[in-house]
Formats: C-alpha cells, sequence, structure tokens
C-alpha cells in the first residue's frame, strides 16, 4: 500500500434527540474522518469515535486528533504497509490512545479493501450477507416518555432494545417496561453506575429476564464483575471493561462476563476485534458489535465487523436517521425490521459524501511525509 497523505476532517453534529447515560447528557458529536490517500488518489475512510469529554473512557476528541496528527498518521504514511493489520503493531509502542489508532486504521482497512476490489467485510473475513440490529435508548425524563421511545422501536421493528439505567432509574422503571413489553428482547446499560454495595437491587434484576446487564461495575473492576456475574443470573455484558485483548482474556479467564459488547474503537481497531473475537469464539462467548453514535463511516465498520460469525446477538447499528438528519454517507444505512444489509460495494460499501459532510465540517487537517513524527524518545527498531 501507498499512502501519500492523510486528511483528518473535523466534524461536529448534531444529534436529532439528545442522548442520556448514567454519566450525562450530550446533543452534539464532535467526529473525525479519517481519509487515507494513497498515491493513486484511492482514499479509505475511517472514524475516530472519541467521545467530546474523557466520561465513557479516558479518551476524548482533543486528546485523540493530537495522538493522530502527531504520531499516528506520521507513522503510517511513514512505514511500508503491506496489510492493515500491520498498523496495530506500528502503532504498539504508543500505550492505550486506542480510539485515535482506531481511527487511523480503519482509514487503512477500507482503502486496503478496495484496492483489493474486496468488501470490507470480506477483507475482515466475515461472512454474513445481513447483520440483526437492535436499538439503544437513552434515559428519557419519565418512564412514560421511554415507554412511547420503546413502542416507537418496537413497531420499527429492532431485533433488541437496551435501555440505559442508573440508581433511581432502575428496578422500577424496568418493572414498568415489563409490564408493557413481557417477551421483548431488553438488557440495559449502566455505564458503570454501581458497585458491589449495590449486590442487592442488581439480583432484583434477574426477575425481568434481561438478555445482559452491560457495564454494571467500574471498567477496571473486573474481579468485583467476576463475583457478581456468580451471584446473579443475569449474564453480564462487558465494555467499558473490555480495552484490550488482555482485559478481554483476563475478563473470561475470572468468569467476569458471559457476554462481551466489542466496540472497535475502543479496542483499538478491527485488527484487535478480529482477535478478541476469535478467543471469544474458543470460549464460547458470544459478542455484539456496540455503538459509539457514529456517523455513516464508523457504521459501516461496525457492520463489517459484525459479519464475523461469533457476532451472534443484534448489535447497535441502527439507521441513520435514527441519529442524524442527514448522515454524510451515501446511501445511508438503513435497518429494515432489525436487519441490515451488508453492501456488495468495494471497501465500506458507500460513498463519503463530501457535499454533505460540507455542512458539519469544522476544520481538515492534512497530514502527508513531510510532517515529521514529533518525538522527544527515539524508537528503537
Ligand atoms: O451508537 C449507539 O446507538 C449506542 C450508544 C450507546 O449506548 C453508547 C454510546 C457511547 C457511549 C455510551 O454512552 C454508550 C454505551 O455505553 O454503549
Ligand atoms: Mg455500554
Amino acid at each position: 500500500m501507498n499512502i501519500k497523505e492523510i486528511k483528518l476532517h473535523q466534524l461536529e453534529m448534531d444529534l436529532k434527540n439528545p442522548f442520556t447515560t448514567s454519566f450525562g447528557t450530550q446533543s452534539k458529536r464532535f467526529i473525525t474522518i479519517v481519509e487515507a490517500v494513497n498515491t493513486d488518489g484511492l482514499s479509505g475512510f475511517g472514524e475516530c469515535v472519541a467521545g467530546e469529554d474523557p466520561l465513557y473512557s479516558e479518551e476524548f476528541m482533543d486528546s485523540a486528533l493530537i495522538a493522530m496528527k502527531k504520531y499516528f498518521a506520521p507513522i503510517i504514511i511513514q512505514n511500508e504497509i503491506s496489510h492493515p493489520d500491520e498498523v496495530w503493531d506500528l502503532l504498539v509502542p504508543f500505550k492505550k490512545n486506542n480510539m485515535a489508532k482506531s481511527g487511523i486504521e480503519g482509514a487503512v482497512w477500507d482503502l486496503y479493501a478496495k484496492e483489493n476490489g474486496m468488501t470490507l467485510a470480506e477483507a475482515v473475513g466475515g461472512k454474513k450477507a445481513e447483520v440483526d440490529v437492535g436499538v439503544s435508548l437513552g434515559l428519557e425524563d419519565t418512564d412514560e416518555l421511554l415507554l412511547d421511545r420503546i413502542e416507537e422501536k418496537v413497531e420499527e421493528g429492532y431485533k433488541r432494545i437496551k435501555v440505559k439505567i442508573k440508581p433511581g432509574r432502575d428496578v422500577e422503571m424496568l418493572r414498568k417496561i415489563r409490564g408493557k413489553y413481557p417477551d421483548i428482547p431488553l438488557m440495559v446499560d449502566a455505564n458503570s453506575a454501581y458497585t458491589l454495595d449495590d449486590i442487592e437491587l442488581l439480583k432484583a434484576m434477574d426477575e425481568f429476564n434481561l438478555m445482559m446487564i452491560e457495564q454494571p461495575l467500574a471498567a477496571g473492576d473486573i474481579v468485583d464483575h467476576a463475583k457478581l456475574q456468580k451471584a446473579i443470573q443475569t449474564p453480564v455484558c462487558l465494555d467499558e471493561s473490555i480495552d484490550s485483548y488482555q482485559a478481554a482474556k483476563a475478563s473470561i479467564e475470572l468468569g467476569s462476563c458471559e457476554i462481551i459488547n466489542v466496540k472497535v474503537g475502543r479496542v483499538g481497531g478491527i485488527t484487535q476485534s478480529k482477535r478478541i473475537h476469535d478467543l471469544a469464539a474458543e470460549h464460547n462467548i458470544p459478542l455484539w458489535c456496540g455503538g459509539m453514535l457514529e456517523a455513516g463511516v464508523g457504521r459501516l465498520h461496525n457492520i463489517a465487523i459484525t459479519t464475523l460469525s461469533n457476532f451472534t446477538l443484534p448489535g447497535d447499528t441502527a439507521s441513520s436517521s435514527r441519529y442524524w438528519k442527514e448522515d454524510i454517507i451515501t446511501p445511508e444505512v438503513v435497518a429494515e425490521n432489525g436487519v441490515v444489509q451488508v453492501s456488495d460495494q468495494p471497501g465500506i460499501g458507500a460513498e463519503v459524501d463530501f457535499d454533505k459532510m460540507k455542512q458539519y465540517l469544522k476544520q481538515t487537517d492534512v497530514i502527508t511525509a513531510d510532517n515529521d513524527i514529533d518525538m522527544v524518545f527515539l524508537i528503537d527498531d
């Protein structure tokens, strides 16, 4: 592959509806679209999913942008790459910054697939022609408003409903949901809002026949998650805790979860997602692909990874129109009856539409071979 420049398109996009979790409410996304251009002028696209503030994880948009600009983009341009799996090895001396790494790596994956006339799904080794999707609903001011939202999404045919919970908005809210919808595939996501002191409350959720409870305890608490999983029947699913292959391995060995939510950005990209996929498959731990309120590029990457066989549970890859008045890709992602068709076009399978993107674009930085890797340390070969 001959990558001659990397462009970092910085977007500010209004969400159609504010999204509330146990750690706060957001109504905008600041997203960087990474464009890797080869010497023939062909472009591959990735998306950096870092949050606006370091609340979901330690990474945030400004830190990720600096990491991409200062380190990761120049390194990718200045090194020979024959396959995108090599990106991880080139970046491995740099600790964490996984969402920044993944944004860059994603663009290289898309470019690689396009250079080889393959879909991104084929390039990652996926076989499915369509994937099942669910929907993730934020907290609403009242349970009644949440029930309205659920009704809408059930009617749209999503394959599972995920609702956010936090202390004070949990058991009673779930009782109302189950009262109205005794049988829908339902799961909850706590975004680390509880501790083991809440074990009786978490046990009480067993009565709701939930598909899983996602990330009830702190990200670093894989030991406590193992204790919790032994005490409750509801499968624990880890999200924030799984920030690497090693974290996945430790969590599986300790019995900290029965399900893993793979977010490509959180684990450092597609190559690491595949490693976690294979490890989980060996241990019969089912996966699903979590969302980060992505624009179209990230959404298509998520669809591609979901085509791997052990992504057996519906992911968060809902229709573009659930999030945006207008997405930046043509065609947009459309879920019909909870199913998204995987595009048969090369790479991510849709065009990044610069005309549409213009309305959101704040700035584009271009990194070329002339950009030095501005480091104090020298890295040994
Ligand atoms: O993209 C989606 O629809 C999923 C949104 C979602 O649930 C999340 C997005 C970003 C950070 C978190 O709040 C959260 C999650 O924890 O999964
Ligand atoms: Mg989550």
